[in-house]
């Protein structure tokens, strides 16, 4: 049995970003990962730009100024002043090439169609440069860069319709176990409403993973090394549930094993999620979670979430973490290291009832999970814990 922390590098160590690229519209992209820098196609400003409504100015030494012409956003004309002259000018309108400064109208008297100037005025105020954001070549962004809303305002803006972003990794679900009734249907004794492949599912959609694919298996050797065969195909990558531990019928282990997956470790010293699996075929990774549903989810966030998150580019992979102060005490049973759910709340968190593994009802309220490391007996009210927060 393996450490937390060792278990995590070897997911780390073993998932490398994909080599697949796609390209898609600017409009889809927030949140996808650029595989390519991207050049600037233009200017940013395309043209000098006023950033004041005002007037622009050929200066001399002379505080009144002649107004000639007007030119707003939009206009395509380029008035010629001579030194001394104006042209009344909006934001965003181009500043004719003969002006060299625009000054904003609050600092104009007006008179007739002349102006007089309040002030110190110098070259190139309030001109917005062509070029001054990017230049044309330039690299816009870099390889790497996650697109946000922010960005695609900025891609947009260059005129850019298209990019080019890592593929994100395709998923196959696999549920197990001959206790699970789809939702909806009526439950019979000894079985169980099958939680864990909707949530994980869901866990999977809300975090933008786009291709999906669900499966179900009873707890029979052959029919499971079927469909986890046809997942392996299918999918880059397959996370199972149940099946994983100890019992006469738990087939996942042996199922995977026969198939050709190469275990990279079975087993991690941690409550809950103790049986859980990691492997990999050629370049397909495997994860099967424990079935009991808080060690699954648990176990998701934990390993899967960093794996997938590395997997399509994410260099910040791993979930947010904290250093706050528990208003909560707990007491660790055993040795191994422990995942509470619990609610953070700015610098402090509170460690919820209910920590058993088959439970999801504290688990649906918690926003995050405080890690109780293997040497640590326990927390006492006040002391600084790590947290790691989750998403919804
Ligand atoms: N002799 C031992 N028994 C067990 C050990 C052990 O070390 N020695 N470990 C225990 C721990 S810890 C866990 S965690 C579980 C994991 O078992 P499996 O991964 O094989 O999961 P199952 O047996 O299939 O299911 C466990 C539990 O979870 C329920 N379940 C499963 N799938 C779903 C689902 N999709 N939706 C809702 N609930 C699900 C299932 O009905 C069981 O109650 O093993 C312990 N045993
Ligand atoms: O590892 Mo299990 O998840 O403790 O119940």
């Amino acid at each position: 049995m393996i450490s937390v922390e060792e278990a995590i590098q070897k997911v780390v160590k073993t998932v490398q970003t994909t080599t697949t690229s796609q390209t898609i519209r600017v409009r889809e992209a927030v949140g996808e990962i650029l595989s390519k820098d991207v050049i600037a196609p233009i200017n940013m400003p395309p043209f000098r730009q006023s950033a004041m409504d005002g007037y622009a100015l050929n200066l001399y030494d002379n505080t009144t100024y002649e107004v000639r012409d007007e030119v707003k956003a939009g206009d395509q004309h380029h008035p010629v002043l001579e030194k001394g002259e104006a042209v009344r000018i909006f934001t965003g309108a181009a500043v004719p090439d003969t002006a060299n400064t625009v000054i904003m109208q609050e600092r104009v008297v007006m008179n007739e169609n002349t102006i007089a100037v309040e002030g110190l005025v110098n070259f190139g105020d309030n001109i917005r440069l062509e070029g001054e954001q990017i230049k044309k070549g330039e690299i816009a962004l870099k390889k790497d860069t996650i697109i946000t809303v922010a960005g695609i305002g900025y891609l947009l803006s260059l005129g850019i319709q298209e990019i080019q972003v890592y593929k994100k990794p395709s998923i196959g679900v696999v549920v197990t176990g001959n206790e699970l009734i789809e939702p909806g249907k009526p439950l019979s004794t000894g079985k169980v409403y099958d939680s864990n492949g909707g949530m994980l599912a869901t866990a999977l959609q809300s975090l933008e993973y786009k291709e999906i694919s669900e499966y179900s298996v009873k707890d029979q050797y052959e029919t499971t090394k079927e469909v986890l065969l046809t997942a392996l195909k299918e999918n880059d990558v397959i996370v199972l549930s149940g099946g994983i531990s100890v019992g006469t019928y738990d087939y996942v282990g042996k199922a995977l094993k026969e198939l050709g997956v190469e275990e990279i470790f079975y087993k991690v010293k941690q409550k809950p999620g103790k049986p859980l699996f990691f492997g990999r075929k050629k370049n397909k990774i495997v994860f099967a979670l424990p079935g009991n549903p808080a060690a699954a989810l648990s176990c998701f966030y934990l390993y899967v979430y960093p794996a997938l998150e590395k997997l399509r580019g994410n260099k910040n992979f791993s979930l947010d973490k904290k250093e706050v102060t528990s208003i909560s005490s707990f007491e660790k049973k055993g040795n191994r290291a422990q995942f509470l759910k619990a609610i953070l709340e700015e610098n402090t968190v509170t460690i919820l009832e209910g920590q058993s593994s088959a439970m999801l009802q504290t688990f649906a309220v918690a926003n995050a999970l405080v890690y109780i490391p293997e040497e640590r007996s326990r927390i006492m009210k006040n002391d600084t814990v790590e947290v790691i927060c989750l998403p919804i």
